[in-house]
């Protein structure tokens, strides 16, 4: 992917942001004419496919938001009313996350929900990416990340959430916190999710850098659990998910919760400042041109 290249240049989009941009306080609208056109997926199909095997006690979740699975507020309010069943369903003990499009697992944030958007707006939206964090990475059930496609920024801390991740073993596939190649900033709440899955030295430079991992190179710092041909992840899967549910489902989830009830404390006693931190920081204008500048690029690299 061109964009890659792009991502890792040290010239890149940053350093001539930093050139370009003028300081400047809120923006309330800024859509370039580009963008005005851009298009965007309004259908009212689902967005979310469960299937339940009553049997196994083990949901697929597909997400189906094409054409990237852009995480949008609604997108985010589907999905957390879905996962939110399978978690009040006691006969639901592990789910598999995975993509229904082709080539990316999740493209992360919708941007469009971050740019041109009313302050309200912004942090509705924002309330909506926490709550999908502190489902995730609170559940009682088995979460198995089946990344077939790439994982960037919001994707890649989807995937984190989960209790294993494996990926499908393609070169074309990346997945990390790019946030700063954007012109934004991963909050406290990714990079401590980032922290507890690779460590605290390789989250510093993943995260300055916003550094995108090959399925290969994630795999070696430990953000990916395993590598497989793309037409047998979801039979891997469901193989792992058989030895985890093998454990006994109190002691595991006393586990899970002892390793990482810290970190969902302290977004569950900032929730309010951390959103209004979201929304001073993305409505100010140089955020505004960065993302806009990103849009523009992503845009471009396919004309
Ligand atoms: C003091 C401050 C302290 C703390 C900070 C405070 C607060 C925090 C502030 C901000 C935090 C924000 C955290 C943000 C997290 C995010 O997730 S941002 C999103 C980052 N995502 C990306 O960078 C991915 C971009 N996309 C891609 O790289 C590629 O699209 C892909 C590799 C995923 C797929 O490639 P292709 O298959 O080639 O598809 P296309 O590139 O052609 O895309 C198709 C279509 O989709 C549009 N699109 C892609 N990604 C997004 C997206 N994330 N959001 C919205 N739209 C997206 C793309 O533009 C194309 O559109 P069209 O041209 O077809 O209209």
């Amino acid at each position: 992917m061109a964009l890659r290249g792009a991502f890792r240049t040290r010239c890149g989009l940053l350093s001539l942001l930093s050139q370009r941009l003028p300081h400047g306080n809120h923006v309330r609208g800024c859509v370039s004419p580009f963008l005005s056109t851009h298009r965007r997926n309004n259908s009212t199909a689902p967005k979310i496919k469960v299937d339940f095997d009553q049997t196994a006690g083990v949901s697929i979740m597909t997400l189906q938001n094409p054409p990237v699975n852009s995480l949008s507020l609604d997108f985010l309010t589907e999905f957390c009313s879905a996962l939110e069943k399978l978690e009040m369903d006691k006969s639901c003990r592990g789910v598999i996350l995975t993509s229904g499009q082709p080539k990316v697992f999740s493209a992360g944030l919708d941007i469009m929900e971050m740019y041109g958007k009313s302050p309200e707006r912004c942090g509705e939206f924002w309330r909506a990416v926490q709550e999908m964090w502190l489902k995730l990475y609170s559940s009682n059930m088995v979460i198995i990340a089946a990344i077939n496609g790439s994982s960037p920024a919001g994707g890649c801390l989807m995937s984190m959430t989960c209790d294993y991740r494996i990926m499908a073993d393609n070169p074309r596939y990346s997945i990390g916190l790019n946030e700063t190649q954007l012109g934004i900033v991963a909050p406290f709440w990714f990079k401590e999710t980032m922290v507890n899955t690779v460590g605290h030295r390789t989250t510093e430079i993943a995260l300055q850098l916003g550094q995108l991992y090959s399925p290969t190179e994630a795999l070696d710092i430990g953000l990916v659990d395993k590598l497989v041909p793309e037409d047998q992840i979801i039979t891997t899967a469901t193989q792992t998910m058989t030895k985890w549910l093998a454990v006994p489902d109190h002691a595991r989830q006393i586990t899970k919760s002892m390793m990482r009830k810290p970190t969902i404390d302290k977004l569950m006693s900032k929730r309010e400042p951390d959103i209004q931190n979201f929304v001073s920081f993305i409505t100010k204008d140089p955020i505004q041109k960065s993302l806009g500048l990103y849009l523009a690029m992503l845009k471009k690299r396919k004309s």
